[in-house]
């Protein structure tokens, strides 16, 4: 038997009403179909404002869709409601966005290791994984117990990076991992990516960077601006 997709999208529909451009409808997203199988990294192609990160948005369950279905591990995220997503959020689906939501406080450590906490590691064990991770990523272990709204972009995005990793995710979304990296360390992540796709996650992922792509790619999803009714 093939395998079981671990997400699907089928007929994908979004608009946005742009309320600053006198309540101008604007089509983003018709008709996406995926299936994404574990072991895989599809990246989406296509230029700015095509809405590849709208996409990952809606696979996140952070934007509602239109029309189409979500699948991911037998729930329908587009018509899920605000517990299955967040369960799902805790249990299957890891996602690095451009920027690190920074809690106030928290010991970038603590914030790495917390997804792996939730998916029932002990203290000891979660930061464990955290402080390899943030080890690999060249973060210096001086920063790892003071909270990261200090860090430079770069540090954040590194310390983002390590708690999107902390967890052997079946569905890992990936939006710019790299964007703010020096090469050394897009050279980690793309080693990151390479060990979770051998462990079987699934991945999909926005990557401007023409050689990282051509690196961590096992498939493009080409993405065209929608044409707009008149
Ligand atoms: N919350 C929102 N409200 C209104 N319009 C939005 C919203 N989010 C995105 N858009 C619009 O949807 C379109 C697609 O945006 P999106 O960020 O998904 O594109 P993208 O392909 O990821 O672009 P880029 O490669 O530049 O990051 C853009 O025209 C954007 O202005």
């Amino acid at each position: 038997m093939a395998m079981q997709p671990i997400l699907s999208l089928r007929g994908v529909h979004k608009h946005f009403i742009q309320h600053l451009r006198g309540g101008l409808r604007l089509d983003v997203l018709a008709g996406v179909d995926l299936d994404l199988h574990p072991g895989e990294c599809v990246v989406l192609d296509g230029p700015s404002g095509v809405g590849k990160s709208s996409l990952i948005k809606a696979v996140y369950g952070t934007y509602r869709v239109d029309g189409g279905h979500i699948v991911v591990a037998g729930t329908d995220i587009a018509v899920a409601g605000p517990r299955a997503i967040m369960a799902l959020r805790r249990t299957t689906i890891g996602h690095v966005s451009q920027f690190l939501r920074v809690v106030p406080r928290v010991a970038a450590l603590d914030i790495v290791a917390e997804p792996a906490r939730a998916r029932g590691d002990t203290p000891e064990v979660a930061r464990g994984k955290a402080a390899d991770l943030l080890r690999r990523l060249n973060l210096p272990e001086k920063l790892w117990s003071l909270p990261p709204a200090t860090f430079s972009g770069g540090e954040q995005q590194r310390v983002n990076i390590a708690r999107g990793f902390v967890v052997d995710w079946p569905l890992l979304l990936l939006d710019e991992p790299t964007a703010s990296l020096d090469a050394e360390n897009a050279a980690v992540v793309a080693q990151l990516i390479d060990e979770a796709k051998d462990r079987g996650t699934a991945i999909l992922a926005i990557c401007h960077d023409g050689v990282l792509r051509a690196r961590i790619a096992t498939r493009l999803l080409p993405m065209k601006r929608v044409e707009q009714a008149a």
